[in-house]
């Protein structure tokens, strides 16, 4: 496999009436092609901005201030994304990276047609004929399984479901043949059935173009269907990464046992952690994180004079396995007795 992305140290802050703080902080990881990538984490641990970072989407500074590096490996080598002037930036967007949201009514627009709208997606960036655009947009519909192709060209967003809507996202992002597509819980507004349908429909579309995929989730369930690598992210920091199915059959941080207990068919049998059910409390402001470790007010495993003294460094637990926590090891030894 080919790598396509690298992130390396990704520190991300904001300033808000006239207070500087930070909400992503050392984030680094690598996609390849063909591979895809779960972020999972509770609302206001950082995912999304740390996908919006990768899409040149944040506020411009002062508002907002991004350090390390974030680096395309493209055909025509390597494109160091934080330095790219905007013009640039918005010339590879949609092309090279593409994104789809949560709820498709917001990006899409609603006084035009959706063929409109697919059309505008490739001539925007590609020199062809309307009428060639109108025909790759008929073949999109039908690879993203709508339904009379050809007909749907004339329908205006509303008229679909917001699973048809999703649909059209996905073959908008896809219009362009993008080495990489970022979908920040493209499956949370919809049904379960739905939400099935979609995630196998990506994952058959990722299997015929190669594509990479960054995958944002709160959902543990969503993340045991389509990743092949997770990253949990706890306060705007990686707490533990790996193989999908090494940190959902041997989660070391205590952040990410809780996540998994609170989907019921994930519920880890045999863990044998006590009674971390669900997670009390809420994510810490990021301009007041807790000394020591950023989840210790929260945690069940917390031991006085460590975890609430300095914080903990990121650690490799075996093959890759990296837990962000001062105790994995006790918690490994509490799991095999
Ligand atoms: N434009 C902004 N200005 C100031 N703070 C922001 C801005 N965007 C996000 N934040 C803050 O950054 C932190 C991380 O937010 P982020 O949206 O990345 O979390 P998330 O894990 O993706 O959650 P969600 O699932 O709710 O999107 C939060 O504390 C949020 O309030």
């Amino acid at each position: 496999m080919s790598r396509v992305l690298s992130v390396e140290d990704l520190g991300i802050g904001f300033r808000s009436e006239g207070q500087d703080f930070t909400v992503v902080r050392d984030v680094s990881f690598s996609l390849e092609a063909g591979e895809t990538l779960a972020l999972v984490g509770e609302s206001g641990s950082g995912k999304s901005v740390t996908s919006l970072g990768v899409m040149g989407l944040l506020p411009p500074p002062p508002q907002s201030r991004t350090t390390g590096r974030i680096v395309l490996h493209s055909g025509d080598g390597d494109i160091d994304l934080l330095d790219l002037p905007e013009s640039r930036m918005r010339r590879l967007r949609g092309d090279r990276i593409a994104m789809i949201f949560q709820e498709p009514l917001t990006s899409l627009n609603p006084v035009h047609t959706i063929g409109d709208q697919i059309v505008e997606a490739i001539r925007s960036h590609r020199r062809v004929s309307r009428a060639k655009a109108r025909a790759r947009a008929v073949e999109l519909l039908e690879q993203v399984g709508i339904p009379d192709p050809q007909d749907r060209l004339g329908t205006y967003p509303h008229e679909l479901s917001g699973g048809m809507r999703q649909r059209i996202m996905i073959a908008i992002a896809l219009a362009l043949e993008p080495d990489i597509l970022i979908a920040d819980e493209p499956t949370t507004a919809l049904d379960v059935t739905v939400q099935a349908q979609i995630l196998d429909l990506l994952r058959r579309l990722q299997k015929d173009t190669g594509m990479a995929m960054l995958f944002i989730t709160h959902d543990f369930g969503v993340v045991a269907d389509i990743a092949d690598r997770t990253i949990v992210m706890y306060a705007g920091q990686t707490v533990e990464e790996g193989r999908t199915e090494t940190v959902l059959s041997d989660p070391l941080m205590p952040y990410t046992i809780g996540l998994m207990n609170a989907v019921p068919r994930l519920e880890t049998a045999g863990l044998k952690l006590g009674d971390l059910k669900t997670i009390e409390g809420f994510v810490p402001d990021p301009a007041a994180l807790p000394q020591g470790c950023s989840f210790h007010p929260r945690c069940a495993f917390m031991q006085e004079g460590l975890c609430d003294t300095s914080p903990p460094s990121i650690e490799d637990a075996g093959g890759g396995h990296m837990v962000r926590c001062k105790r994995w090891r006790q918690i490994g030894e509490g799991r095999e007795t």
